[in-house]
């Protein structure tokens, strides 16, 4: 074919892309809701003006090597010009804001984009610019318009049952990424902070996102509960096969109880299972993961002054709920037990320090002074001052806590959703069939062997 035509076919073939690109980005622009289409224009933006924004805050370098191409095209006794070299990005759009993947180039890694974050942030007119690393050479920078902590959420659990029990997701962070907690080979959460500030509502979210499972199985002691009918989990006690108010005789018999479901559990499972940690497996209905959440906790274990009997009985039982609930978290883990201790003071004379050290997980809303917020999270949060709880007294932070997620530095800042105890008890109400008292569900020890449980059960 002769060259005119050629050049009108591939002229013809570019329009035709050109033509079917615009269509395509018109109409996802069209279809999506305001928000988004403000964080689209925000994405275009930053793709149009990064070759220019980019050299301006150092994020570019000269290559002053040319290639071989360069030289052989270059005039004859002159240098090729260096070439400007700076990070390829692409954007992608969502509600909150634009994740933007970035490759690196020679010398400018996470350190440098993170050092200008602050810069990008003014630049682009976004609330907060944060970048971690995403693979060998490649960058995830993450720009939102607001700040999500700022903006309450709300979460309705439905029936549906949750595809893992290995994770809890929990809420979003600071740049709107889904925060979750693990809870597969936990031993422990310790979620504390002040009153009014979202524990309750926290706690609501575990149990209506897992109470529509049949592999997991609820325990409450509520030391805010002056009955075992009263409370916060009143409405939810069809969902719970033990709940305990805050009477420290009635608790010390749930724990004990607890601690032999422990036992009876360890002592069957390598025979039934075939492995000594249940994670190994998976919970099921038969091996139901077992909840323990034990709130206002402190009422448990704080010592009774005063030296008359009633005081010395009080004492004994206090310390007999610490040394039960410590063998709880200790041991637990491998047989599918995760105790959550609730409080509103953490410090060491209201929660014994193995009970909350050991809790894999501690999450912290406001705290009022900086020996409560070590006491919650442990002495590195002094390191990190954004993200102190003590920084969280403000009404607007009502559902935020500061935690550390896995695999991430330090501590960040968690916007929880907000979950009604109504909707909360209506999940438990529907899904009251499924409780069962995981004691109950134990093979005899002279009973059938693993593949004859799992059909009986
Ligand atoms: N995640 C949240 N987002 C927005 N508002 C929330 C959130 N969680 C709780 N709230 C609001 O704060 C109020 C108090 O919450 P919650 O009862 O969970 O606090 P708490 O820390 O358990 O307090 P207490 O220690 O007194 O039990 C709730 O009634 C609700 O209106």
């Amino acid at each position: 074919m002769p060259p005119e035509p050629i050049a009108h076919v591939a002229l013809g073939i570019a329009a035709a892309f050109l033509v079917t690109f615009g269509a395509f980005t018109a109409l996802r622009y069209l279809r999506a809701d305001s928000e988004t289409r403000a964080s689209l224009r925000l994405a275009s933006r930053i793709r149009r003006t990064w070759r220019r924004s980019a050299p301006m805050l150092g994020l570019a370098v000269a290559d002053r090597t040319p290639t071989t191409g360069a030289q052989l095209i270059a005039k004859r006794g002159r240098r090729p010009e260096p070439r400007t070299r700076i990070p390829a990005i692409t954007t992608r759009a969502d509600r909150t804001g634009v994740s933007i993947r970035m490759k690196t180039v020679a010398g400018i890694g996470v350190d440098e984009v993170t050092q200008q974050a602050r810069h990008l942030a003014d630049l682009w007119g976004c609330a907060r610019v944060s970048v971690v690393p995403d693979g060998p050479g490649r960058l995830l920078v993450r720009a939102v318009r607001f700040d999500p902590l700022a903006a309450p959420t709300r979460y309705r659990p439905g029936l549906t049952a949750p595809a893992t029990l290995r994770v809890w997701p929990m809420g979003e962070d600071e740049y709107a990424k889904p925060v979750a907690a693990a809870l597969s080979n936990v031993p422990g959460i310790a979620v504390a902070g002040l009153p009014g500030y979202g524990k309750t509502s926290l706690i609501n979210s575990l149990i209506g996102r897992f109470a529509p499972s049949d592999a997991v199985q609820f325990a409450v002691a509520d030391g805010k509960a002056e009955t075992a009918d009263a409370g916060d989990y009143a409405e939810i006690a069809p969902r719970l096969f033990a709940f305990v108010g805050d009477d420290l005789a009635e608790a010390n018999k749930l724990f004990t109880r607890l601690v032999k479901l422990r036992r009876d559990r360890f002592a069957a499972m390598k025979r039934a299972l075939g492995t000594a940690n249940l994670w190994d497996v998976n919970p099921s209905a038969a091996w139901p993961l077992v909840i323990l959440v034990i709130d206002e906790a402190h009422t448990f274990f704080s010592q009774p002054k005063g030296s008359d009997k009633r005081s010395r009985e009080l004492a004994a039982l206090a310390a007999e709920n610490a040394r039960l609930v410590d063998d709880l978290i200790r041991k637990g883990r491998s047989v599918g037990f995760v105790t959550i201790v609730v409080t509103q003071k953490p410090t060491g004379d209201a929660i014994p320090t193995s009970i909350r050290d050991n809790c894999g997980i501690r999450v912290s809303f406001a705290q009022t002074t900086q020996e409560a917020a070590v006491a919650a999270l442990g002495d590195d949060i002094r390191q990190w001052p954004d993200a102190n709880p003590v920084s969280l007294q403000d009404p607007a932070y009502v559902g935020v806590a500061s935690m550390r997620i896995q695999g991430q530095e330090g501590f960040t800042r968690v916007r929880m959703p907000e979950v009604t105890p109504s909707d909360t008890a209506e999940v438990a109400t529907a899904t009251a069939h499924l409780t069962v008292d995981p004691a109950a569900l134990l093979p005899h020890r002279d009973g059938p062997g693993p593949a004859d449980f799992t059909k009986a059960a």
